[in-house]
């Protein structure tokens, strides 16, 4: 590892959807000098547009079962519309940026998940050796920020829809070789909560087995499982420091004038 930092800030699908929210937001990131890798899902908006087209869509544990139909909607709206609105929105604040679905340049290549019970249709899971890190890195070089969306391809034709938090670790865990990294979700709650429903409830440091025990009572659920899950893998594989926080405190976050946000630790 040099000691070089980089971020890898990975924005969640409702803020996304917010359309104010999502230009303070890159209007903020924009101007972050440190080099970083913005990662996006948009799950809500492709929950939205799928049932306007009278596709039922199916989340287990936060996590899409992506039918023949639902993969096109998914690459539609995160490599399509989703992707270059941010790549526009950052040209806007001067930051050069290069939107990537998986398959472009090879970036993440995923295995069609296999699962005993359910069927999750074309969905990716990642492994170690999912990412083309040398094109990341030459990227940054070059001055350009990667925008990466979560559509990821099989190295046979096949897209795969793939949990945009689960990418983000990706991204942090194999560019640990190369950087000195931080993780940084982002969305539309202030952190990880005691009481879902209280905006104020924020846990300032998380660890392993407090996880355990809030998942097993009912207060972590949906969504925020595979965020954690991916926080603790990263963790144990080389990430520097994880953050989960709202969208509109990077900035707070970054200038460490906000202390509102969840630390992960072990
Ligand atoms: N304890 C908790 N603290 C915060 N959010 C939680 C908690 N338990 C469940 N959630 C849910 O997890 C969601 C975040 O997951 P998800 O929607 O996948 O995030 P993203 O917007 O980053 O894609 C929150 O909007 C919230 O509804
Ligand atoms: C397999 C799987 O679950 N894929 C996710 C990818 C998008 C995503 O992660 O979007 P958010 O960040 O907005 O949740 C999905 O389709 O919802």
């Amino acid at each position: 590892m040099n000691n070089q930092k980089l971020l890898i800030i990975k924005i969640g699908g409702n803020s996304i959807d917010n359309k104010f929210e999502l230009a303070q937001f890159l209007e903020t990131i924009a101007t972050i000098n440190t080099p970083f890798i913005l990662v996006h899902g948009g799950g809500k908006l492709a929950t939205d547009l799928a049932e306007k087209l009278n596709i039922p869509q199916q989340l287990i544990d936060g996590r899409r079962i992506t039918d023949a139909e639902t993969i096109k909607i998914a690459t539609m709206v995160y490599a399509g519309y989703i992707n270059k609105n941010i790549v526009a929105l950052l040209q806007k604040n001067n930051k050069n940026s290069l939107g990537l679905s998986g398959a472009d340049a090879n970036l993440i290549k995923t295995t069609k998940r296999i699962h005993p019970t359910i069927d999750y249709g074309f969905v990716g899971d990642l492994n170690a050796e999912s990412v083309n890190t040398d094109f990341l890195e030459n990227i940054i070089n070059f001055g350009l920020t990667p925008v990466v969306n979560a559509i990821t391809h099989d190295g046979n034709g096949l897209l795969l829809n793939t949990n945009a938090d689960s990418i983000a670790n990706a991204l942090a865990v194999s560019l640990s070789s190369k950087y000195e990294v931080s993780l940084l979700y982002c969305f539309e709650k202030k952190g990880v909560l005691l009481d879902p429903s209280n905006d104020d409830s924020v846990i300032k440091t998380l660890n392993h087995q407090q996880y355990e025990q809030l998942k097993n009572d009912g207060t972590i659920s949906k969504g925020m499982l595979p965020k954690l899950d991916n926080c603790f893998n990263a963790l144990q594989n080389g990430v520097s420091a994880i953050g989960i926080l709202k969208a509109t405190n990077l900035l707070g976050f970054l200038n460490k004038t906000t202390h509102e946000y969840t630390t992960i630790i072990e």
